[in-house]
């Protein structure tokens, strides 16, 4: 049985696995990628001491799955690079007994929520291309938000070594110690923790059990806070002040300018309730670099005034107190990695300069010092470096207290932190409820044992016997 209780998702299309599975491979269909990782099974599968690893991945070059939907066959094109890819990594003899699964995430519940057709005509177009490979297709979906939470706490978890440490009689004893997990994709966030605290809301709530050991973990997805997103509506909130077709925006470089058709700003349902209809049909943009008024915007997407629970993070979502440590993936990752702030030992306070000083430098001198890097990318920085901040504090509750705590993480022992990793264990039932059994002692140890035991009882024996037969010695010396 899959040890991830809560998660009803075992095997995609009820197919059954093959059994000499030795590699695996999960497309990771998000907003603005679709990645292709492939996984390599430890070689002592039976105790499953051994920990799965990646070994290899790949980023099919567009727009994300939803490409598939306006070019199939340009979009089909460059998901068969990845998998001609992983054709050549995994041996011809393995890859029939190799399973593929595909979790589409936001992006595509989003476009889920924007027509249904659509999207189960994207996943069935990408599946017809998986199914021309030799591997074991074992179906394509789309993942709840829950789900994505969840499997990137496995993740990590796994990867770090936490399940199995907690789990020996030791580990069983203390409170567990497992990292939180922090993830922001193009079009969602999620913030999963193990949580001491009663978790009020029963849709936040995951039940664990894993190697023996059980975890109450709490988790939230929010839907339209990814990073993409998150932009679009920071955007949408200052077209009613354009001036003549343009607006000054504070979260860009000063002398950056972007053309944005509204028509395209507005097609996410992440926008509905900002949507004006004098808006004009084209925008530019031009940044203004300001830290200060970028975050003051960025912050208006976050509602902290209504809860009806005890405690809440916004939107009137549930969030028990932040406990323990947290390791932060994805886009978390790339831009502090990018603004060089990924050093557990700088503190809040000075990731807040350093953002203020990237914020206020001109775009001109940002591109000349990064000329290779994608202009899309280099240009949101000092938006994603200030909607980083005002999501991990003013929406989670991170202080300056606590955030020595959050660990930046891109790759843990070479494998990619995010959801992909988790989904596949579980699928493939690698993580056990239960403690695999495994005696004690070696068979050597207790032969050894045996012998000297066995020793050491006749040594007492002749020494028992030796002092009684001693005295009768003595008598016959005396006489
Ligand atoms: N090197 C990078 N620098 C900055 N942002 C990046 C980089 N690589 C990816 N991103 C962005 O990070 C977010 C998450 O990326 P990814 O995990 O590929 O997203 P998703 O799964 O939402 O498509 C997206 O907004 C993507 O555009």
């Amino acid at each position: 049985m899959g040890a991830v209780a809560l998660i009803t998702t075992a095997v995609v299309q009820n197919k059954p696995l093959p059994k000499n599975m030795k590699y695996g491979i999960v497309l990771d269909a998000g907003s603005s990628h679709t990645s292709v990782y492939i996984y390599e099974w430890p070689a002592e599968k039976e105790n499953d001491t051994g920990v799965v690893q990646q070994i290899d991945a790949c980023k099919v070059d567009g727009n994300g799955i939803s490409s598939y939907a306006h070019d199939p066959p340009v979009a089909g094109l460059s998901l068969q690079k990845c998998m001609d890819k992983a054709r050549e990594v995994i041996p011809e003899q393995q890859q029939r007994e190799t399973p593929v699964y595909l979790g589409a995430t936001a992006g595509m519940r989003l476009l889920r929520l924007n027509n249904a057709t659509l999207a189960d005509e994207v996943l069935s177009s990408v599946g017809s291309t998986l199914r021309s490979y030799p591997f074991e297709f074992q179906g394509a979906r789309i993942i709840t938000g829950q789900e994505e939470g969840a499997y990137g706490w496995i993740t990590i978890n796994y990867l770090l070594g936490n399940f199995l440490e907690n789990s020996g009689w030791l580990g069983r004893l203390k409170q567990s110690a497992t990292f939180g997990a922090l993830d922001l994709g193009g079009a969602s966030t999620q913030i999963t923790f193990v949580s001491k605290k009663e978790i009020e809301s029963q849709e936040n709530s995951l039940h664990f059990r894993l190697y023996g050991k059980s975890y109450d973990v709490y988790t939230h997805s929010y839907l339209c806070y990814g990073k993409d997103q998150a932009l679009r509506r920071q955007i949408a909130y200052t077209i009613p002040d354009a001036n003549n077709s343009t607006i000054l925006d504070p979260c860009f470089n000063s002398g950056y300018r972007r053309n944005t058709s509204t028509k395209d700003l507005y097609s996410s349902p992440c926008i509905a309730q900002q949507r004006i209809s004098t808006a004009p049909s084209n925008i530019e943009i031009k940044g203004t670099g300001n830290y200060q008024l970028c975050k003051q915007k960025v912050e208006m997407i976050f509602n902290k005034t209504q809860c009806t629970y005890s405690q809440c993070s916004f939107n009137g979502i549930f969030q028990p107190n932040l406990e323990g440590e947290f390791g932060a993936f994805s886009a978390y990752y790339f831009v502090m990695d990018f603004l060089k702030l990924t050093n557990e030992k700088i503190s809040l306070e000075r990731v807040k300069e350093a953002v203020k000083t990237h914020c206020s430098r001109p775009w001109e001198e940002v591109l000349k010092e990064f000329p290779k890097i994608k202009e899309k990318y280099l240009s949101e920085y000092c938006f994603s470096g200030t909607y980083i901040l005002s999501l991990l504090e003013n929406g989670f509750g991170f202080n300056s207290e606590n955030w020595k705590d959050i660990s930046f993480l891109g790759k843990i022992k070479g494998s990619d932190a995010g959801w992909t990793l988790g989904y596949m264990l579980n699928l493939t039932n690698m993580i056990p409820a239960e403690l695999p059994y495994s005696p004690p002692l070696s068979h050597g140890s207790y032969i050894g044992l045996m012998v000297f035991f066995s020793i050491l009882l006749v040594f007492i024996i002749l020494t028992c016997w030796l002092s009684l037969r001693k005295p009768k010695c003595l008598q016959k010396g005396i006489i």
